[in-house]
């Protein structure tokens, strides 16, 4: 059986599926579902149903065929039996095979037939929540189900980073709310305010309430850019520059202080923690995403983290802004844009011309691809610069982005 593990979005929602939050769904919707849902807001049959829940899975996974989905820390969480393929979508019901009992506030993570078991008979006020309630926001719940007659249930919306907070939040208040229950439920926002809303509202009539009351919408403070994690990803061809200008770029800001700077430099990442791979494709692309791993996490604490591989795919790139970004940090692409011919005719290492000789087999921009970066942050073509110039490039972005003082 093929197994996979989804992006984080997509296991959020399947945690909801097998829970049964997202009643009356049992798996990951087809395309005639998803197209009456995003034209109707109703499924085929008519149940109103406001989001279309997907997910995407690699092509070689056909109809048919039973994909374990697993977590990233490797657990298999659920059986998918694949129905239908609509490009990068794969619909098809799923199956739990464990419930996860880690992470935090796991214990508050119930499904609704439990939570509903526990209600007293009569009204509920469901209370879903993004961010805390303030004091206003809690009489206002108070004073809705005195007169409702309600019990009331606390649903903090426990996704992402800002997941745990939202728990924290909603346990302090239940200490103004006498008898509140709170339920975990990871349901990661969706594309339009509407559309999250209404299905918070689904959710919310899941576990039980008859009444749906949203908690005010978080205002967005994140942190000023000084204080955000950032990965500067220096990409392009071997000598266009960019371990020349990552350590000066490095160099400069230890100079000026203020951030905590990680240089994950390219011969060490090949020494240790990418020993044995060579530069065939797979290999490449792994090498890549354990540098985005590693930066990941420098960002994940609000770390600067410096890197400068080739990176020659623009979908691996992707994936690392993603990962990157998926944790709250900021990303810097930055293009050493230098032309084939100036880092030929540089040819520190003698490289090129062992390539050109058949020495060295499937050498980027020689005999293996090099994807030019179109999401590039900053370009830069050191052909006709001073390394002083074309560090000062990266730092004047620094600077004007705030990400350095
Ligand atoms: N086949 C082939 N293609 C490209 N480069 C090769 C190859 N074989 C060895 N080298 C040397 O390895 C350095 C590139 O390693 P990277 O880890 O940056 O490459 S990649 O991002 O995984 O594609 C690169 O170093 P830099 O010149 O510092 O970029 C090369 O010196
Ligand atoms: N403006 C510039 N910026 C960066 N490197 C430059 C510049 N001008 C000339 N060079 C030279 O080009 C070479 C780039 O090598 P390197 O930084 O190792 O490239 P890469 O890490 O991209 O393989 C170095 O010898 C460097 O001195």
């Amino acid at each position: 059986m093929t197994e996979w593990t989804p992006d984080v979005r997509e296991l959020a929602d399947l945690e909801l599926l097998l829970s049964g939050a997202f009643a009356p769904l049992t798996g990951f919707l087809t395309s005639a579902e998803a197209h009456a849902v995003a034209e109707h807001g109703r499924l085929p049959d008519g149940t109103p149903w406001p989001a279309p829940i997907r997910i995407t899975l690699p092509e070689e996974i056909r109809p048919g065929d039973r994909v374990t989905l697993k977590d990233p820390e490797g657990a298999p969480v659920a059986v998918m039996t694949v129905q239908e393929r609509d490009g990068r979508y794969a619909a098809g019901p799923v199956e739990a095979l464990e419930r996860p009992s880690y992470g935090p506030f796991a214990r508050l993570r119930r499904t609704p037939a439990e939570v509903r078991k526990e209600l007293p008979d009569g009204e509920v006020l469901g209370v879903t929540m993004r961010g805390p309630l303030d004091s206003t926001a809690i009489e206002d719940i108070a004073a809705t189900a005195e007169e409702l007659d309600a019990a009331v249930v606390l649903l903090p919306l426990s996704f992402g980073e800002r997941g745990p907070a939202v728990v924290r939040a909603a346990l302090k208040a239940a200490d103004a709310l006498p008898g509140a229950m709170v339920v975990a439920v990871p349901l990661a926002p969706r594309e339009t305010p509407e559309i999250d809303l209404e299905l918070r509202e689904h959710v919310a009539r899941n576990y039980g309430a008859t009444e749906h009351y949203p908690g005010p919408e978080p205002v967005e403070i994140p942190g000023p850019p000084h204080r955000r994690g950032l990965v500067v990803f220096f990409t392009g061809l071997s000598g266009a520059g960019k371990s020349t200008i990552a350590r000066g770029v490095r160099d400069a800001l230890l100079e000026r202080g203020g951030r905590t700077v990680t240089y994950l430099d390219g011969d060490v990442v090949r020494r240790l923690l990418s020993a044995g791979l060579g530069f065939s494709r797979e290999d490449r692309e792994l090498n890549i995403r354990r540098i985005g791993f590693v930066a990941a996490e420098v960002a994940r604490h609000g770390g600067l983290a410096l890197c400068a591989p080739i990176a020659p795919y623009a979908s691996t790139r992707a994936e690392v802004r993603k990962m990157v970004e998926e944790v709250g940090g900021d990303f810097l692409l930055v293009h050493v844009a230098t032309p084939l011919e100036e880092c030929e005719r540089r040819d520190r290492k003698g490289l090129y011309a062992k390539a050109r000789a058949g020495l060295i087999p499937s050498f980027t921009g020689i005999s293996d691809p090099y994807e030019e970066p179109e999401d590039a942050d900053l370009v830069i073509d050191t052909t006709h610069m001073t390394v002083e110039e074309s560090v000062a490039m990266v730092l004047d972005t620094l600077v004007s982005g705030g990400w350095v003082r």
